[in-house]
């Protein structure tokens, strides 16, 4: 069971929230959002860019291929999710990182994940993307504020965590197929994931029971789940949950964002949560090490 949560209620009652988004968090690590803020006019500019640019030559995508900062055009076939299945994922995807110009001295000192985005050259895309970022990375920050509240932590604990974080917009594309897999059974590897999907059919989430259930789709919401380093920060508190896209029997779109924390933050056992079970990493670490499994595609 997957609750639904009307995030509008957070702002007057703040302890209330937090408690149902952290009850979901610990039992299956998946809610959906009702009442997000995340404007309607922002979701169906990202909508119409995204289909803009699956629609460009396969060349002009290519100009902008996915590379080690996480950003550009992930063709068909270059992603497994499952590790461990020797089927490769039937998408298509685009990712936007957190916008720094050029000349930024994170980018010249060589942080890992700061770069420049790969934009295509298409007429209001950029403006798109960015303001669907900005407007996912608020809400971003705001659950993460429940999160901290959850577990008994001053409500900015982790606002010093977000505030230049590896972020990634995520333009997704399923082609419709008869049978097989969109993309393979996973966790996400991040703090939480923020994720809109146009309605069709095909995600799923690994019950309890080992039965893979429909994930219901509900009109402008956003389901929210939470990723494996949350998981691990919080000391195994909370639970990242396997989920899949199934191939579609029509196209479908769907677009995610994954926030990651600040590259430099330091992830180890939050407070209250008893002995730590792993090891401090530092959260762009921990994120190369996920990457690197996902896109090792053998030839
Ligand atoms: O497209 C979807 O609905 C889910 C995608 C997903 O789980 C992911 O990219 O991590
Ligand atoms: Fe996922």
């Amino acid at each position: 069971m997957i609750p639904v949560i009307d995030w509008s209620r957070y702002g007057a009652a703040p302890d209330v929230v937090a408690a149902e988004i952290g009850l979901a968090f610990r039992e299956t690590g998946f809610a959906t959002l009702v009442g997000h803020g995340v404007p309607e006019e922002v979701m169906a500019a990202a909508y119409d860019a995204a289909d803009g640019f699956f629609a460009l030559p396969a060349a002009e995508k290519a100009r902008i291929a996915i590379d080690i900062t996480n950003r550009g055009w992930a063709a068909t076939g270059t992603e497994r999710l499952d590790e461990t299945s020797g089927e490769v994922d039937a998408k298509e995807a685009f990712n936007v990182g957190w916008d720094l110009p050029p000349n930024d001295p994170r980018i010249i000192g060589g942080e890992p994940f700061r770069a420049v985005n790969r934009w295509p050259d298409l007429q209001g895309f950029r403006d798109a993307a960015l303001g669907y970022f900005d407007a996912a990375h608020r809400l971003g920050v705001s659950v993460q504020s429940a999160i901290a509240r959850d577990l008994a932590l001053p409500p900015d604990y982790f606002d010093g965590h977000f505030d230049a974080p590896m972020a990634t917009l995520r333009f997704l594309k399923y082609p419709a197929g008869d049978g097989g897999i969109g993309a393979g059974a996973h966790s996400d590897y991040g703090s939480i994931t923020l994720l809109s999907t146009d309605g069709e059919a095909g995600l799923q989430v690994l019950g309890k029971d080992g039965e893979w259930l429909d994930v219901p789709f509900q009109p402008g919401a956003l389901i929210v789940n939470i990723g494996d380093c949350l998981m691990r920060w919080s000391n195994d508190l909370y639970v990242s949950t396997k989920h899949r896209v199934l191939r579609p029997k029509r196209v479908r779109r769907s677009i995610a964002f994954f926030l990651d924390p600040n590259p430099d933050s330091v992830i180890s056992a939050l407070p209250g949560t008893g002995a730590a079970k792993y090891p401090p990493i530092s959260a762009a670490e921990y994120l190369r090490s996920r990457l690197d499994a996902t896109y090792e595609v053998p030839a």
